[in-house]
């Protein structure tokens, strides 16, 4: 550098989308922290405004009352990818917003027009903030939430092996239970009207099936890098 300063590197805008159990919160996370970047899990922010729901007397079957409370509690995202963080009107939720009751209800609020505008420009927020950039994943980024991301995947997996994946982690829990969770949680995501869970026409799909995370994890860092060169 002729005046001494350090090289800089273009910010990166890395969307990472798909089914639940597909590998996007671990992938994300390591590709985040191997290249000096910011992550930001926004399943976790819709599992947070689920539990305030929830824990608020808010009705999870009723749109009209999920909707009038939107805008009420305050989310705050840490994204170090190596301790990330969620907060909900300053309590830390990192361990309740991961039980049954909040998966089984998270589908429904996070349907909501009112909660994916709130939740849609808190991402944007804090995408636009990361110093040399972020991995956000989720279900809606490449497609709605950051459009002109750098970088969009869409990881994939046959069922069978997201569901086996999640049973090891829920230990004894009976893997066919577990599949149909999945695929009916899939199904929701999907089917709702407001910014569904989808591919982006330009996304990079990578099925995981018969992928080790680490090779994952590689094939990421891989395509970051040469749109990094690129830029
Ligand atoms: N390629 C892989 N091979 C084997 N196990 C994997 C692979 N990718 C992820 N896993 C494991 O599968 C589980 C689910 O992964 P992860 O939480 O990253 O998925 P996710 O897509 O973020 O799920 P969700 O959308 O439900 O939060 C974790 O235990 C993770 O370690
Ligand atoms: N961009 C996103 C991220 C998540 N959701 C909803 C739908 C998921 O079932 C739920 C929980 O996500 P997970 O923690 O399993 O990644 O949140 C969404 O609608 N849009």
């Amino acid at each position: 550098m002729e005046n001494g300063a350090a090289p800089t590197v273009p910010a990166v805008i890395v969307a990472i989308d798909g089914p639940s159990g597909t590998g996007k919160s671990s992938t994300s996370k390591a590709v985040a922290a191997q290249l000096g970047l910011s992550y930001l899990d926004t399943g976790a922010q819709y599992r947070a405004i689920t539990w305030w729901m929830v824990n608020n007397g808010i009705d999870t079957d009723d749109p009209h009352a999920i909707a009038a409370a939107a805008g009420k509690p305050e989310i705050l995202s840490g994204t170090d990818p190596a301790g990330p963080t969620i907060t909900v009107d300053g309590a830390d939720v990192a361990g309740p917003i991961r039980t049954q009751e909040v998966t089984s209800k998270v589908s429904a609020v996070s349907a909501v027009p009112e909660v994916r505008t709130r939740i849609t420009e808190l991402q944007r927020t804090i995408a636009a903030a990361a110093p040399l950039g972020i991995v956000v994943e989720g279900r809606d980024i490449g497609t709605t939430v950051l459009p002109d991301a750098d970088l969009k995947i869409f990881l994939t997996a046959s069922a069978e092996a997201r569901a086996a994946r999640r049973s090891g982690e829920l230990k004894g829990a009976d893997v066919n239970v577990t599949r149909e969770a999945l695929i009916k949680r899939d199904a929701a995501d999907s089917s709702r009207k407001t910014s569904p869970l989808a591919k982006a026409d330009d996304a990079v799909e990578v099925d995981t099936t018969e992928l080790t995370l680490a090779q994952v994890i590689e094939c990421v860092v891989t395509l970051v890098e040469e749109k990094r060169a690129g830029k």
